[in-house]
């Protein structure tokens, strides 16, 4: 299989060119690619198809084999593919998604993609259609205990479900590997959850940390800046339009409350290309 290793803000996929047919059993092929160790190492598989309904589709797998609807740093990639290869020559983009069609505007420096706007929709605040389990109809600045700590929690989906947790001390201190893991397997979140830690600076910046659902701690999550920045507008912490500083990177956020619309601007990049045996 031929296949190329890009990131966004460090987030890393290994990206496979389905246009001219599928992939067999996507999610064992992405338990096996993305070990660190005995695979190709990457937080999961994404594979480019054609789509009846817009330019391309994308499909995502986590590391763990579980497909996710949606990635932000995956779906700016997978601009920067098809546009780097010649797939396309349209700056201007529509990708279909398992949550719907995205549409993408492309920043091209020397022949090559470089920053990637996506319009990532409205974001989804109803409790059960996140899913999370509480008795309200939204989850915001709500309690949750987890491991005998109470933690206050936004609930957010970007197409994949999101706890959004503030914390006021260094987030790079905080015991990801050792917290993550029951915020993502909670009873509060039927489907799992992807968790941001989150420490607002000032007004226009934060620093994040996520524990990705099926992935473990990755160095940026996409989505997950999304549903940060509507949780510190919701919850009155910044502006709309803030630089969410990541463990990989920075990504640029606004969320246009007039139009309940929430904007991404972010890197792609190649890191490198080869041939697995699967
Ligand atoms: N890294 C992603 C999100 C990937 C999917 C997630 N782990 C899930 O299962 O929902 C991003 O950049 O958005």
């Amino acid at each position: 299989m031929n296949f190329t290793k890009m990131h966004g803000c460090g987030n890393d996929y290994v990206y496979v060119d389905c246009t001219k047919g599928m992939i067999e059993n996507p999610g064992e092929i992405s338990r096996k690619v993305s070990h660190r160790h005995f695979g190709i190492g990457s937080d999961g598989l994404i594979l480019i198809c054609s789509s009846d309904v817009a330019d391309f589709r994308m499909a995502m797998y986590n590391a763990d084999g579980s497909e996710g609807a949606m990635c932000g740093n995956g779906i700016r990639c997978v601009a920067k593919y098809v546009y780097d290869k010649g797939l396309t020559d349209k700056k201007n983009l529509s990708i279909e998604t398992k949550s719907g069609i995205k549409k993408l505007e492309l920043t091209v420096e020397d022949g090559k993609v470089s920053l990637v706007k996506v319009n990532m929709g409205a974001p989804i605040l109803k409790s059960k259609d996140i899913p999370v389990a509480v008795d309200t109809d939204k989850c915001i600045d709500a309690d949750i205990n987890v491991d005998g700590k109470v933690y206050k929690v936004t609930c957010v989906s970007m197409g994949n479900p999101h706890a959004v947790t503030f914390i006021d001390e260094d987030v790079n201190k905080f015991p990801l590997d050792k917290i993550g893991p029951k915020f993502e397997n909670h009873p509060m979140f039927p489907d799992r959850v992807n968790t941001e830690f989150v420490q607002v600076l000032n007004r226009h910046e934060v620093n994040m940390r996520v524990w990705e659902r099926g992935s473990g701690e990755t160095l940026a999550c996409g989505t997950g800046t999304c549903a940060t920045v509507v949780a510190c507008v919701l919850n009155g912490l910044t502006e709309d339009e803030i630089t969410v500083h990541l463990l990989g990177g920075d990504i640029l956020v606004k969320y246009d409350r007039d139009n309940d619309t929430v904007w991404m601007t972010g890197p792609a990049a190649i890191a490198f290309e080869g041939t697995i045996e699967i």
